[in-house]
């Protein structure tokens, strides 16, 4: 179901922790509020999820103001990090639970408990306790209880968060592909921005208790509408230079030809567009530099260099069994960039 969130204000005494937040999901679609720590990311879900009553501002599902609406009465599905089963209940009364207190028939909710567990391939495990049960199991039952009652909503907080790196990139391919089929409309909490950029159809990312930019991975991964997005998301070079119209003169790159206003400017270089076979073709700005670190990561290399007359650069390169080795420290290497690969980074 549509998710419309506006004007979302809330504060805990002097902390204002939402300060005014526009959000709209489409029915099926997976959103996901990326921030950092004590950016207002759980404070937003606790107000849609009705935990929280806004200062100001409206929350709908559908055609429903539910600003006032009890949690219960919302409908909305849950997963939160630490999973929080029931710990006496077996894992098929920890999901019939949703179904309980909505006082299901007892067949009705036998079928449903049976098809939940199935969704997540837990079936096998129904009789167990949770503390029988791996992290990821735990989460997975936290999951299917979430679905079983076809919640309007599924509201996900950081879940993979305890998981180590390996069962957490499982369990997101999981969740993505068992959301999809069930068409719910999903809002996802992460401050991991290897796990938005994977899993979200938008990413909406925020910053002390804004959202700075709402759009498609790609979208906010290239063109960040603000330094902080640019930052935050990725790695980034962020170049200082004096823009003059047609170009923006960078120390130790000279004039980069892309339009900006006058006045001081930002550009946004990604490492993986630094370019250190400087006779490549296209290159418009070139520049020498001094490897400070070379960090070997396996199917590429980072390199630091401080660039002569300039500032220091991340570059990544893609190592090829055939490509000699990259240049190791304090080696003096030319490097370079295209032109359309620089983003300006909006002022403000
Ligand atoms: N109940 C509360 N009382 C007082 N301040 C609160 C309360 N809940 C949250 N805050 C404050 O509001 C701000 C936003 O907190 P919130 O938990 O929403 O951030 P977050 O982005 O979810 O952070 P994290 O990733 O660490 O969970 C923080 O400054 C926090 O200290």
């Amino acid at each position: 179901m549509r998710l419309s969130v506006q004007g979302i204000v809330k504060r805990f005494g002097a902390t204002t922790a939402l300060g005014g937040v526009d959000l709209d999901l489409a029915e099926g679609e997976f959103l996901t509020i990326l921030g950092p720590s004590g950016s207002g990311k759980t404070t937003l879900l606790k107000v849609v999820a009705g935990f929280e009553a806004p200062d100001a501002g409206r929350v709908r599902l559908g055609e429903e103001d539910v600003t006032e609406v009890s949690p219960r009465q919302r409908d909305v599905g849950m997963v939160f990090q630490n999973y929080a089963l029931f710990p006496h209940l077996t894992v098929a009364q920890n999901v019939a639970f949703p179904l309980e207190m909505r006082r299901r028939p007892k067949p009705e909710i036998a079928k449903r408990v049976t098809e939940a567990l199935a969704l997540v391939e837990l079936g096998a495990l129904s009789g167990r306790l949770p503390r029988q049960l791996s992290g990821g199991q735990q989460q997975r039952v936290a999951l299917a209880r979430a679905v079983v009652f076809g919640p309007r909503l599924l509201l996900l907080d950081e879940p993979f968060g305890a998981l180590d790196r390996k069962l957490r990139e499982g369990l997101q391919l999981e969740v993505r592909r068992l959301q999809r089929r069930l068409g719910l409309t999903t809002l996802f909490i992460t401050h991991d921005q290897e796990e938005a950029l994977v899993m979200s159809d938008r990413i909406a990312v925020m910053n002390h208790g804004r959202l700075d930019q709402v759009g498609a991975p790609a979208e906010v991964y290239a063109r960040p509408a603000t330094r902080f997005v640019a930052d935050f998301l990725g790695e980034s070079n962020l170049l200082e230079g004096e823009a003059r119209g047609d170009a923006v003169a960078v120390p130790g790159f000279g004039p980069v030809p892309v339009a900006c206003p006058p006045g001081p400017a930002t550009l946004l270089l990604r490492p993986e567009a630094l370019r250190l076979d400087a006779k490549a073709a296209g290159l418009d700005c070139r520049a020498t530099g001094r490897v400070v670190e070379t960090i070997f990561l396996g199917l590429s290399a980072k390199l630091r260099i401080r660039v002569e007359g300039g500032p220091e650069v991340l570059a990544r390169v893609p190592l090829r069994p055939s490509t000699p080795p990259p240049a190791g420290e304090g080696a003096t290497v030319a490097l370079g960039f295209a032109a359309e690969d620089v983003h300006v980074v909006p002022r403000g």
